[in-house]
């Protein structure tokens, strides 16, 4: 891709204030607090002298819409002009925020209408371009991506690109062909969403929707000449889900881990927005939430954006419609930095690197005269660098021109195999499927499909997966997508194996360096991504692990990382795991199984041993139906062990930080592993323990939801609300449960306090996870979980504290929050 210079601007922030609706009529609501004053400003008419010290009366914005406007004009007059830099090579990006209700699939759904609508009308202007425009939409939910148009349901996974960014791994990607193509998607998308009922909107956008159009376009005169260009971009239309409070708009159940992950992304997306407001210092997190991973590029990177903040006009709504203006207010002051995207013909590039080259050349061989003798010295030293330097440029310019040279030799091959195998000559074809040329054809297919599609060849396309795949060794931030890489990795230890005898076929190649630990992992890594994009059919072979020289053998054993769980095994030649000894780190519930030696001799005896150890567990049994599913099966047990391993670190960590019982059940019941985004929520509340472990350790207090805890405070915290649960141990179990329960946890059915006794049992054991279990049925229902559960899991859900009522200790919050929970 063509760098060309990028033009700095703020952010578009538009301000659309609904009308009422029925319901707001209905319950003669209040709605006339807000008023647009202007076209940019809109007023708070209620502020009290008191309250104008914390929060302005007026906002002021890029447009402001009052109730009366109609989406065409807020399209016309805001977003068109960004919209429509698509199809100059600009990436633009038009995204709704705002509360639940507030109007954002409202606004978004008509606005990427009235957008695809001009873009065609351009399309069809500008018939000396040819155009090409791809349709591509996604959901995020429940921290999960969706293929809207695909109904399988699979999550898809991030990839980081060096050249794209974040991209979305086989979204699946249609190439418009008229208006009602894209009505048939857009509504394909609509029945594809997550949609639930929520007391405030009977159709509530319970995920966050991204759809993409990407535009290509080339001069018609310059299609297939040497110096062809492609301009190309793309558009995202962003409908977020709606934040929303946990009392009024969430019920129970999946409404309430919608809500949860909703506020949670849209916290992260706050918080990145805020931070680059104050420019860009320090570190921002776009990687704390896939929103903001897949959203980096439009919130200060390659893009257009323009944000339309949706406002309730409700009284009981004035506190959500603040924060989205705070937002809006952060949000003006992000700036991005769009450029034009041009894609340069192989052609092309290769002439531009030559030209450079020989400038270059010819810069070297012309001697410099001195201004004056004083500066010779000077001079001489600046040459010599200025030399070294352009030396440099030159040795990487060289490799480029030979790597677009070589590329251009396999696209000649490549057509000249087309051509011959539409003559009838199969026989070459057969050559390259049977990998007899396996190093490119990757590029090779990759290539072709560009060609078949029209298109003109561009250095975009000939960036193979490979050299994506070269990036992926930055570790993710997201441990799952780490596991997925990992297992991968033994997936084709076990191919290797396999296909042993295939090794003769092809050179071997040396993957393995001799001493770079570090790259072997990632250099292992890459291979199973190769591999798994294999197009089916297309046998590539296996490619070696070393060089097969029986000497090198010792100086490939290398070390492969686990995610959070190193196993201290080594890949070695024979297509076998060793042990390097175990990783300090290591709990014993983690510990991989060894071999005799404490090494793990064979993949077998290492997938032997896993088996063993699930089964001990009682978590995953592994069949041995074929290899590759054993590799998977091997996935799950590792994330299952890790996840319980960290379940299990946590409940002691509850127990030596006197952690609330309340707390805890509502912890253990809500996050057990069944979904994706759990292990983040366990990855938190690990920290968070064992900074208060830590903490508490030193004889230090921390502030955990407000209040500051001592390991003293905790304990007597702890204590009172054994008491509080004892007095309810009564009111919530019949007398034939009570018997069942004291004797589940050993005390006797007649003794004195057997209440207390009861509840100075629950969660006093962590190490009998039979014990945990009881103690948080035992807890829930005491606390009546069912019922308030989806309160807590939204405080969890924001903030990773337990509420200060959950703490159990007497402050005025705890009595004003929940009167009903004892
Ligand atoms: N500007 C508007 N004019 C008229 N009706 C509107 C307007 N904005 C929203 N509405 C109506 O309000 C209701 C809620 O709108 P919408 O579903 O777009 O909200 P949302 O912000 O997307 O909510 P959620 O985040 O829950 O998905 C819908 O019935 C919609 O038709």
């Amino acid at each position: 891709m063509e760098k060309t210079d990028a033009r700095e601007e703020k952010i578009l922030v538009l301000v659309r204030l609904r009308p009422p609706n029925q319901k707001e009529i209905a319950a003669n609501e209040p709605t006339e607090d807000w008023e647009c004053l202007n076209d940019t400003t809109i007023l708070y008419r209620r502020n009290t002298l008191r309250q104008s010290s914390n929060f302005p009366s007026a906002y002021s914005f890029d447009r402001v819409y009052g109730g009366e406007c109609p989406t065409r004009h807020v399209y016309e007059n805001g977003t068109k002009d960004i919209a429509l830099s698509v199809v100059k090579g600009i990436n633009c990006s038009i995204f709704a925020y705002g509360q639940t209700s507030s109007g954002k699939t409202y606004t978004m759904s008509a606005i990427t209408e009235f957008a695809v609508a001009d873009i065609f009308d351009y399309i069809f202007q500008h018939e000396e371009r040819a155009f090409s425009v791809k349709f591509s939409a996604i959901e995020i939910y429940n921290e999960a991506i969706r293929d809207l148009l695909s109904s399988d349901g699979t999550s898809l996974r991030l990839r980081d690109d060096p050249e794209k960014g974040t991209v979305v791994e086989k979204a699946t990607e249609e190439t418009l062909r008229d208006w009602n193509h894209l009505k048939d998607l857009l509504s394909v998308c609509e029945a594809q969403r997550k949609i639930g009922e929520t007391s405030l909107n009977e159709r509530s956008s319970r995920s966050h929707q991204i759809i993409k159009l990407t535009v290509e376009s080339s001069a018609r005169e310059f299609l297939d000449k040497e110096n062809s260009t492609t301009l190309m971009a793309s558009v995202n239309f962003i409908d977020l889900a709606g934040s929303e409070r946990a009392s009024p708009a969430m019920s129970a159940g999946a409404r309430l881990k919608e809500g949860c992950h909703i506020n949670r992304s849209l916290l992260t997306l706050g918080t990145v927005i805020r931070k680059l407001s104050k420019g860009r210092q320090g570190h921002i997190n776009f990687r704390d939430s896939k929103l903001t991973r897949i959203l980096q590029p439009c919130l200060g990177g390659n893009s257009r954006t323009a944000i339309i903040c949706t406002l309730s006009p409700a009284r009981s709504h004035v506190e959500l419609t603040r924060n989205t203006l705070l937002f809006a207010c952060c949000a003006k002051e992000v700036t991005t930095k769009a450029r034009i995207n041009v894609v340069m013909s192989d052609k092309a590039l290769l002439k531009q690197l030559q030209r450079e080259l020989a400038r270059l050349e010819t810069e070297l061989r012309t001697p410099a005269t001195p201004a004056s003798k004083c500066d010779c010295a000077m001079t001489v030293r600046k040459k010599n660098l200025h030399i070294q330097k352009m030396e440099k440029e030159m040795a990487e310019l060289r490799e480029e021109r030979d790597l677009a040279q070589s590329r251009l030799e396999d696209i000649m091959r490549m057509v000249e195999l087309d051509e011959a195998s539409k003559c009838g000559t199969p026989q070459h074809i057969d050559k390259w499927e049977d990998g007899s040329v396996s190093q490119t054809s990757g590029v090779i297919d990759l290539e072709r499909n560009f060609i078949s599609d029209g298109m003109s060849i561009t250095r975009a396309s000939s960036h193979s997966e490979d050299d994506d795949d070269e990036e992926l060794p930055t570790r993710s931030e997201d441990p799952s997508e780490e596991y997925c890489r990992e297992v991968q990795c033994i997936e084709i230890e076990e191919s290797a194996t396999v296909n042993h005898k295939d090794e003769k076929r092809a050179e071997p190649k040396n993957i393995l360096g001799p001493s770079e630990d570090a790259s072997v992992g990632q250099n292992v890594r890459l291979r199973s991504w190769n591999r798994r994009e294999t197009a089916p059919g297309t046998s590539t072979p296996p490619e070696n692990l070393g060089t097969g020289r029986p000497e090198e053998e010792s100086h490939k054993n290398k070390k492969i990382v686990f995610s959070g769980l190193e196993l201290g095994s080594s890949v070695s030649r024979n297509d076998s795991l060793s042990s390097c000894g175990s990783d300090s780190t290591e709990t014993q519930s983690s510990r991989t199984p060894l071999g005799e030696e404490g090494g793990i001799t064979s993949i077998r005896t290492f997938v032997d041993g896993l088996k063993e150890m699930a089964k001990r567990q009682g978590q995953v049994s592994i069949t041995d139906d074929d290899s590759g599913k054993m590799g998977r099966d091997i996935g799950l047990v590792i994330m299952d062990m890790e996840f319980e391993r960290q379940r299990r670190e946590i409940v002691e960590l509850w127990q030596t930080c006197n952690v609330s019982l309340a707390h805890r059940t509502y912890f253990y019941l809500l996050f057990k592993g069944d979904d994706e985004a759990d292990s983040i929520y366990i990855g938190v509340e690990l920290r968070r323990l064992l900074f208060m472990k830590a903490r508490f350790s030193q004889g230090n207090q921390t502030l955990e939801g407000g209040e500051t805890l001592t390991l003293a405070s905790s304990r007597k915290a702890l204590h009172g609300e054994r008491m509080m649960l004892s007095k309810l141990v009564g009111k919530r179990f019949s007398g034939e449960e009570r018997r069942r329960i004291y004797h589940k946890f050993g005390i006797a059915v007649k003794s004195k306090r057997r209440r207390l006794q009861l509840v100075n049992e629950l969660w006093s054991n962590p190490k009998d996870m039979s014990q945990v279990v009881e103690s948080a049925d035992v807890v829930a229902k005491l606390v009546r979980f069912a019922e308030q559960g989806r309160a807590m899991k939204e405080m969890f859900g924001l903030a990773f504290t337990p509420p200060s009522f959950l703490t159990a200790q007497r402050s005025r919050s705890w009595r004003k929050s929940i009167p009903t929970l004892f």
